[in-house]
């Protein structure tokens, strides 16, 4: 194998989050396009398990709404409450991300996991190659009860967070991306 010139690998060396965008959005069938190639990423014996759900408009509030209540619970006071309830407003349009666990006698829920998280991050990426501003975000409501009954998720379903999605404001710096020292994080066993 030669290092040649790949589109794919400096499209991942570009890719940045952004934390800031614009209103405008990809529509339905856009998502759907690059959901169906994020759907490629490895998955131990073709399971899928994980759907993508589009918040738009009201969806957005009523999240908001379920983490300022899950903050509150936690014992928050009004104004952290109210930040908290903003959070989702951040961009007019959430992908949710959901693992949707199946029953297998060989396919553990870490590996459905790493599957679901896999679809999550070429979506991310493709997202960013088409010209859109992206950030995955969570949060500690993440997990909660409210929360899940926002997305409706059944009992064998959890979220891995949500993709923030925009349109890319202007002015922003777009550094290519850092990458780690690889004496930490690379070794090879004979
Ligand atoms: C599962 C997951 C959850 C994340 N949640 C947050 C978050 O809630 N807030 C945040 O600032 N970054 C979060 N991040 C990190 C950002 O998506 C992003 O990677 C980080 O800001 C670094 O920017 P970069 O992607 O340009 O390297 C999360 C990443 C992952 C994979």
């Amino acid at each position: 194998m030669t290092a040649e010139p790949s589109r794919v690998y400096d499209a991942v060396l570009a890719r940045r989050s952004y934390s800031k965008v614009t209103p405008e959005t990809p529509d339905t069938a856009e998502i759907e396009r690059l959901l169906e190639a994020a759907a490629t990423a490895a998955d131990h014996a073709g399971l899928a398990p994980w759907r993508v759900i589009e918040l738009r408009g009201a969806a957005r509030e009523r999240l908001g709404d379920a983490f300022a209540r899950v903050a509150m619970e936690g014992g928050a006071d009004a104004d952290a409450a109210e930040s908290q309830r903003r959070k989702p407003l951040r961009a007019e349009l959430l992908l949710a991300v959901v693992v949707s666990y199946r029953e297998s006698p060989k396919v553990e829920r870490w590996e459905q996991e790493a599957a679901a998280a896999g679809v999550a991050h070429l979506l991310t990426l493709l997202l960013d190659d088409a010209g859109w501003g992206a950030m995955w975000r969570s949060g500690q409501a993440t997990r909660s009860a409210p929360v899940a009954a926002v997305h409706g998720l059944g009992v064998d379903e959890a979220l891995l967070g949500w993709i923030y999605v925009g349109g890319r404001p202007d002015g922003i710096r777009r550094e290519r991306h850092a990458t780690v020292d690889l004496a930490e994080h690379h070794s090879v066993l004979e």
